[in-house]
């Protein structure tokens, strides 16, 4: 894949994401607007061309999933419409390596906005922990989903094309410490997750209406894909 025409802005991207993810939200330039237990979901008010493309940042923590279990879960297209109820039809233009595909996706109709659909090329990679793993800090795991054109792409009219750039990161703790000769459990296991997200909705819809639709749908999303991946996982070996 690093000889695909696609690497060196996937590569590029991945790496910007995971800056941006890692950047706190201090300095007043998000706003807290959810807070459900752990989770809290800030926006940044932002407007192209008349069109609301509120930047997204979401950060969680759950326990009973590794950072790896949640990336996965989220990035495989074997999984999604187990979690992801916002779509209504998906389809895996291309593999471009074992780690990157490109996806196409049909969104559920938001009343009164028109149907959307999205295709974006959708990376999976772990960054090795930079100290040596003092067996309490795991490897962060990030997926990147970056709108692209495909020739394959249907261009169908009766769809609006958002354009979207999602990344998805997490890193595992062991909590409390691991004591020497003790097993690690899944209750154990506590892991950070940030999510970004900017979605231009492609076409018009009015700022209020779709404001209301970030603030009803992103916490449902988000609370929801991490409930999924415990409950799938927790009879299973921990996956680190
Ligand atoms: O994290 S992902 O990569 C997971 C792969 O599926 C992803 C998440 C969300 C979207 C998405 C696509 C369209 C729309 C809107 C735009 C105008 C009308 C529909 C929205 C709005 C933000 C609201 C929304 C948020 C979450 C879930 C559903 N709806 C979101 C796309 C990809």
């Amino acid at each position: 894949a690093a000889t695909h025409p696609l690497w060196p802005q996937i590569e590029k991207l991945t790496m910007e994401q995971l800056g941006y993810a890692q950047q706190g939200v201090e300095g007043g330039v998000w706003q807290l607007f959810a807070e459900e237990g752990e989770m809290k979901m800030y926006r940044r008010e932002l407007e192209e061309d008349g069109l609301v493309v509120d930047p997204l940042k979401a950060v969680h923590q759950v326990r009973g999933a590794t950072a790896h279990e949640m990336v996965h879960h989220f990035w495989s297209p074997d999984v999604r419409f187990e979690w992801d109820t916002s779509i209504e039809q998906m389809t895996v233009l291309d593999r471009i390596s074992s780690d990157t595909i490109i996806f196409l996706q049909l969104h559920k109709r938001v009343w009164p906005t028109a149907q959307r659909d999205a295709l974006f090329w959708s990376h999976v990679r772990k960054i090795p922990s930079s100290h040596p793993a003092n067996g309490e800090a795991y490897d962060t795991w990030i997926v990147c989903n970056q709108s692209t054109d495909h020739p394959d792409d249907p261009k169908d009219e009766k769809c609006v094309r958002v354009d979207l750039t999602v990344c998805f990161v997490c890193q595992t703790f062991i909590d409390p410490p691991i004591q020497e000769g003790k097993e690690i459990t899944r209750d154990n296991l506590l892991t950070k997750i940030t999510y970004c997200s900017v979605v231009n909705p492609g076409g018009w819809a009015p700022a209020s209406v779709l404001r209301a639709v970030y603030k009803r749908e992103y916490p449902k999303f988000l609370k929801r894909f991490t409930q999924y991946v415990v409950e799938k996982c927790e009879s299973q070996p921990i996956a680190f």
